[in-house]
């Protein structure tokens, strides 16, 4: 799939609609008197791929790690797959994948080892994820290394293996923390025909990235600055509204007011 901006899906569809997969309300995380997420409130929809942007410190990785039932807001509300985020955190961890820079695959074990262990950490039967890997070897052109350990190959394959993985067993939500962070544009290209791919089937991509390219193919974009949401929209209606050509130009716009990461 061409992932140029021109070929996107339209976004209206998007508008927060009754049926979101993630729902937040006032959503806050302080440490101790330290406020990292100050009362987001958002939506976002089935098969959505959803942007979450904001400079070093902003509070992404603490909201996303609310959202995955991983940490327990101090106040506000989170409904993600339809499961309370505070107090159904096992339900909401069933529902979704997850993947990250720093957290993905292991380096030691092999290529099918480390889909028969994350498929057998998602749930799915010894089976079902059998029948699963040769697909998706093929799918990936990586039917050679089947028996290669992840260490031996390069990263941006190892990207699309931890993002394979993350959606092995059809989560309705994946979250990808900076899920192509140092990997070159034409490899990040095709991870993100990867994520189309997800999308197209109704899995919603919730996605934090560095990269103001990527920012481009998401449907809607929301840019935090120091804990909270200043901007959602889609790029196209971004950029119009804040007479800039491109979401490096949004970006910057915004983020120059941050107090953090400085
Ligand atoms: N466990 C914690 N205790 C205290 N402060 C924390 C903790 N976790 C995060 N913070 C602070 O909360 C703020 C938001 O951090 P967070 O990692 O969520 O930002 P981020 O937007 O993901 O940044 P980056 O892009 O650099 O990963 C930062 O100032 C950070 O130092």
């Amino acid at each position: 799939m061409d992932t140029t901006k021109d070929n996107f899906r339209p976004c209206s569809q998007f508008a927060s609609g009754h049926e979101a997969v993630i729902r937040t309300e006032k959503l806050t995380k302080r440490f101790g008197s330290f406020t990292a997420v100050d009362g987001i409130s958002f939506s976002v929809a089935p098969g959505e791929i959803f942007g979450f942007l904001g400079a070093n410190g902003a509070g992404k990785t603490t909201a996303m790690r609310m959202l995955c039932g991983l940490s327990k807001p101090t106040s506000g509300k989170g409904l993600v797959a339809g499961y309370d985020i505070a107090r159904e955190s096992e339900q909401v961890k069933r529902n979704i994948g997850y993947m990250s820079q720093k957290f993905s695959l292991y380096e030691d074990l092999k290529v099918w080892e480390n889909i028969r262990l994350f498929g057998g950490i998602y749930g799915m039967k010894t089976d079902e994820i059998a029948a699963k890997t040769d697909s998706l070897l093929h799918t990936l052109g990586f039917e050679q290394e089947r028996d290669a350990l992840v260490r031996s190959l390069p990263l941006g394959w190892k990207q699309k293996l931890a993002f394979s993985v993350a959606i092995f067993h059809e989560p309705k939500i994946v979250f990808l923390d900076e899920p192509t962070g140092g990997v070159d544009p034409s490899t990040r290209r095709q991870f993100w025909e990867l994520i189309y791919d997800a999308a197209d089937r109704g899995i919603t991509v919730f996605v934090t990235t560095h990269y103001m390219d990527e920012a481009e193919y998401c449907n809607r974009v929301s840019i935090m600055v120091d804990g909270r949401i200043e901007a959602l929209d889609t790029p196209a209606e971004l950029k119009k509204q804040f007479h800039t050509e491109d979401m490096e130009g949004v970006f910057h716009y915004l983020a120059r007011t941050a107090k953090r990461g400085e």
